[in-house]
């Protein structure tokens, strides 16, 4: 549905008149002092902020019934996708006689050098004398981890698998999302950034890739805030994330990087929800990085006024001025009109249906997968390093990262974390576009919103008005490897893996029809 070429790409900034140059006092230069990045508690001092730093390992991870769980009790089924980092594969568990389960379990396998959690010790003196991190970071919004063990030097994270892939995979189908279906999204989101953000641990990494949906379509974040060093890039990986435990006590404590960089990315995530494409971004790495730091926001105008003030007050450039930057994090952003309708007790809960539907036809159905990686046969060797040329355009994915971060970044020996991924710029009714330009665009877009809304009997801001499906096709999976079999623990316990479920409710098709850039539900 969204393969359109760039052709159809809109340029927002660049449309005189039709969108609207945020000019307000929100123009920062980041390049000014350091001292204005700093993150201001509510004594109006900036944070001091002292990071500790938790290293996984089968230690720390483990339940303590759990003794030896190792490589050799997973079979590699496929390759899901690489980042930055490592690889992660679906790999299925087997019993101490290296039977399959039945049910299946299946785990996502994530392949990495290192990796730590920084928290910031001055909110976690509750949570420090914890053993198992992983309690604490628990969530109904946040990914899994079930098992960590270490091989060769390698670190393997065994993680929930999530069948229905990135958000974005179906945000690119849908073309945008209408502002209900994004609320609730946008919220699970700020709830699972908000309990990171009470346990000291700044995500900074918030982008549509890291956004996963379960079976049931609700939100995933992957990562949850992990520090990681990859296995292919030798020794030492500076990354916007930051290895931490190698940087000096100054820079640990530099406050560009305060809770608020969270709540930028959310509001790049949500202009990029709303329009297609993220807010700030340009052809190269360079580019890129001058419109976070110097760009106007630009807003087209079908947006709801709530949804635009909401916008301006999270893509604030400075950090001080930002929504969400204060000693009451979230709750501004959460008592914001455009999410008057959110029931955040509910949405916790979840007792709000989630807006698509997850239609996997089996439980090793890896469809709604790049098949750029799915294709490939999986193995858990480090990743190519080519996909690491200094000569791709590694800024295309971090066009969600605040200001202050990129600010940072560009006083710091860097090599880039995952190879390129084009901003989504492809909408789903290119005709629409040819014939009407980008005027008709939006207005079909407002009104094909207004018309759903009235159709529904509903207000454009309500969630869960019936499931949109997205049916994944039945495909083999290819690839098997189950020779990797190395040296490792041995014996494992009583695992309480998840079991893999493909329970999502009935499917249906209802892709197909769109128009205007919304998709038509049965
Ligand atoms: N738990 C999971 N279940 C299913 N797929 C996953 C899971 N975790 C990650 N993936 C897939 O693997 C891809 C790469 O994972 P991820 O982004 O976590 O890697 P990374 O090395 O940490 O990358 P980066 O930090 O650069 O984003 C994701 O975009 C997603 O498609």
């Amino acid at each position: 549905m969204s393969n359109m070429t760039g052709a159809f790409d809109l340029e927002l900034t660049e449309d005189g008149g039709r969108t609207e140059d945020v000019s307000d006092e929100e123009y920062f230069e980041a390049d000014e002092s350091s001292g204005r990045q700093q993150e201001y508690g509510g004594d109006g001092l900036p944070n001091e902020e002292i990071m500790e730093t938790i290293e996984l390992s089968a230690q720390t991870v483990n339940p303590s019934n759990v003794r030896k769980i190792g490589r050799e009790r997973f079979e590699i089924i496929s390759l899901l996708g690489k980042g930055g980092y490592g690889k992660v594969l679906l790999a299925e568990m087997l019993d101490e006689s290296k039977s399959k389960y039945d049910p299946p379990r299946l785990y996502a396998m994530k392949v990495l050098k290192k990796a730590t959690i920084a928290r910031n010790q001055k909110d976690t003196a509750h949570t420090r004398a914890e053993r198992n991190i992983l309690e604490a970071v628990k969530h109904p919004f946040i990914v899994d981890l079930h098992y960590a063990f270490q091989t060769d030097g390698k670190l393997y994270l065994i993680l929930e698998y999530l069948p229905g892939g990135e958000l974005f995979t179906h945000l690119e189908r849908e073309g945008i999302f209408m502002e209900d279906m994004a609320s609730f999204y946008l919220g699970e989101i700020l709830l699972a950034i908000e309990h990171l953000h009470t346990l000291g641990v700044i995500y900074r990494d918030l982008k549509p890739e890291n956004v996963l949906l379960d079976c049931k379509g609700h939100i995933k974040l992957t990562d949850f805030g992990l520090c990681k060093e990859s296995i292919s890039l030798g020794e030492v990986t500076h990354t916007f994330c930051g290895t931490i435990e190698y940087m000096a006590p100054e820079i640990v404590q530099r406050s560009g990087h305060g809770k608020g960089v969270d709540w930028w990315s959310l509001g790049a995530l949500m202009y990029d929800m709303l329009t297609g494409q993220p807010p700030f971004s340009g052809e190269n790495r360079k580019k890129t990085i001058d419109k976070i730091l110097r760009a106007k926001l630009s807003l087209p105008p079908y947006l709801t006024n709530e949804a635009r003030a909401l916008l301006k007050k999270l893509l604030k450039k400075n950090p001080s001025d930002r929504l969400g930057s204060g000693p009451d994090d979230a709750a501004p952003i959460k008592s914001h009109m455009f999410f008057r309708h959110t029931n955040w007790d509910d949405l916790l809960n979840k007792r709000i249906e989630p807006p698509i539907k997850i239609g996997v036809t089996s439980a090793y159905d890896v469809s709604l997968f790049d098949t750029k990686f799915t294709k490939q046969t999986p193995c858990d060797s480090p990743v190519d390093m080519t996909v690491f040329s200094p000569s791709i355009n590694i800024f295309d994915g971090f066009t969600y990262v605040a200001p202050s971060v990129l600010t940072e970044m560009a006083t710091q020996p860097w090599i880039s974390e995952r190879g390129p991924r084009s901003p989504r710029k492809s909408y789903k009714n290119e005709s629409l576009l040819l014939n009407n330009g980008l005027e008709g665009f939006y207005q079909a877009n407002a009104a094909a919103a207004h018309a759903i809304a009235t159709q529904r009997g509903n207000h454009p801001g309500h969630v869960n008005q019936g499931p949109t499906t997205v049916v994944a096709s039945s495909r083999a999976v290819n690839g098997y490897d189950t020779s990797a079999q190395e040296d490792m623990d041995t014996s494992g316990g009583a695992a309480a893996a998840a079991t893999a479920s493909t329970s999502g409710g009935g499917v249906t098709s209802s892709q197909g029809g769109a128009t205007g850039g919304v998709h038509h539900r049965p």
